[in-house]
């Protein structure tokens, strides 16, 4: 996809703000879509730092946990539709330039091995909440929307909606999201569980830290485990995940840290983990 960054602008030009911003903040990385004026729509120079930022999440021990969010009060407006316009995206796969089996800005093919904390302020619509099922904690202000818009468009959720909504909402409204393109407010969307926190408006980044903070604060080997292990017996039987559900949790047993943490308890103190 086309994007400013691939062409060439006056020397006078405004210099333009990079389309996603990235700061740690203690143990927490946030990321922030950063195209307010295009509803934060998703820019290919957004995604390629998007993809550097999940990199750095899972290979940064500092990072405990991540936060995604979008500028100027709103989250994400999904595919750009006028760089699909100069470039359809059918041009990439047809050519082999693109394997959409994997589209790791979205998180699909790829996950964080971190916990993601999504703080959605204003519409997250189509792309915005197909990479909101990528994320696990979630926070909206209550002027929050969301949908999977792509069939208005006659475009197919390529973020994995299609797999991914039906898991995490009764099917039923997977089914009516997905078909009707429909959006939802932040209230329904909390009674579904698309979401856990409602908040007022402006407030879902507070909230988003306050989490991420909670996270960050217990034994990183533990979180990361447990991660997994949600993510790995993911649609399986019971039955075939509790071997590796025993390794995973064996080892963290086995930790320095899990040791620290009784101590620090019994000493009536604030654990210091190393994730070691
Ligand atoms: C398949 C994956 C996802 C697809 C999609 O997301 S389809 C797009 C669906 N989006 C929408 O339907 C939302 C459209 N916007 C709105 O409804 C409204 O704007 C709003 C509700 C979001 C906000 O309303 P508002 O009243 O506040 O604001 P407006 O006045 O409407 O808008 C303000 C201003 O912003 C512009 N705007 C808004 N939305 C967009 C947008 N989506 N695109 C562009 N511009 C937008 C609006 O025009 C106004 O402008 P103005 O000038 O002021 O009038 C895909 C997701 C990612 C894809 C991959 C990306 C990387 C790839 C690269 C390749 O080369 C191969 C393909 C691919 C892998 C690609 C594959 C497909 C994806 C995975």
């Amino acid at each position: 996809m086309t994007t400013p960054s691939d062409a060439t602008s006056p020397v006078d030009a405004p210099r333009e703000e990079p389309h996603c911003l990235v700061e740690q903040v203690g143990h927490t990385l946030v990321v922030t879509m950063n195209r307010p004026a295009r509803r934060n729509a998703l820019s290919g120079q957004m995604l390629r730092i998007m993809e550097d930022a999940w990199d750095r999440v899972n290979g940064d021990d500092d990072i405990r946990v991540c936060i995604l969010t979008g500028a100027g009060g709103y989250f994400c407006a999904g595919m750009d539709l006028q760089a699909a316009d100069d470039k359809p995206p059918s041009e990439s796969f047809e050519s082999g330039e693109f394997d959409p089996t994997v589209i790791k800005g979205l998180l699909k093919g790829f996950r964080l091995t971190k916990p993601l904390v999504a703080a959605v302020e204003g519409p997250a619509i189509a792309g915005g909440t197909e990479i909101l099922q990528g994320t696990d904690i979630r926070v909206a202000g209550e002027s929050a929307r969301f949908g999977v818009a792509e069939a208005r468009w006659s475009l197919y959720p390529m973020g994995g909606s299609a797999v991914r909504l039906p898991r995490q909402v009764p099917y039923t409204v997977a089914a009516e999201l997905l078909l009707t393109g429909r959006t939802l407010g932040a209230a329904e969307a909390k009674a579904l569980g698309l979401v856990g926190h409602v908040v007022p408006d402006g407030q879902a980044l507070a909230k988003a830290h306050e989490l991420a903070d909670m996270v960050a604060a217990n034994g990183p080997l533990a979180v990361q485990a447990i991660l997994r292990t949600m993510r790995d017996s993911e649609g399986r039987h019971e039955e075939d995940c509790w071997a590796a559900d025993a390794a995973v949790g064996a080892a963290v047993f086995s930790s320095e840290d899990a040791k620290e943490g009784p101590r620090a308890f019994l000493e009536k103190r604030k654990p210091v983990f190393r994730g070691r």
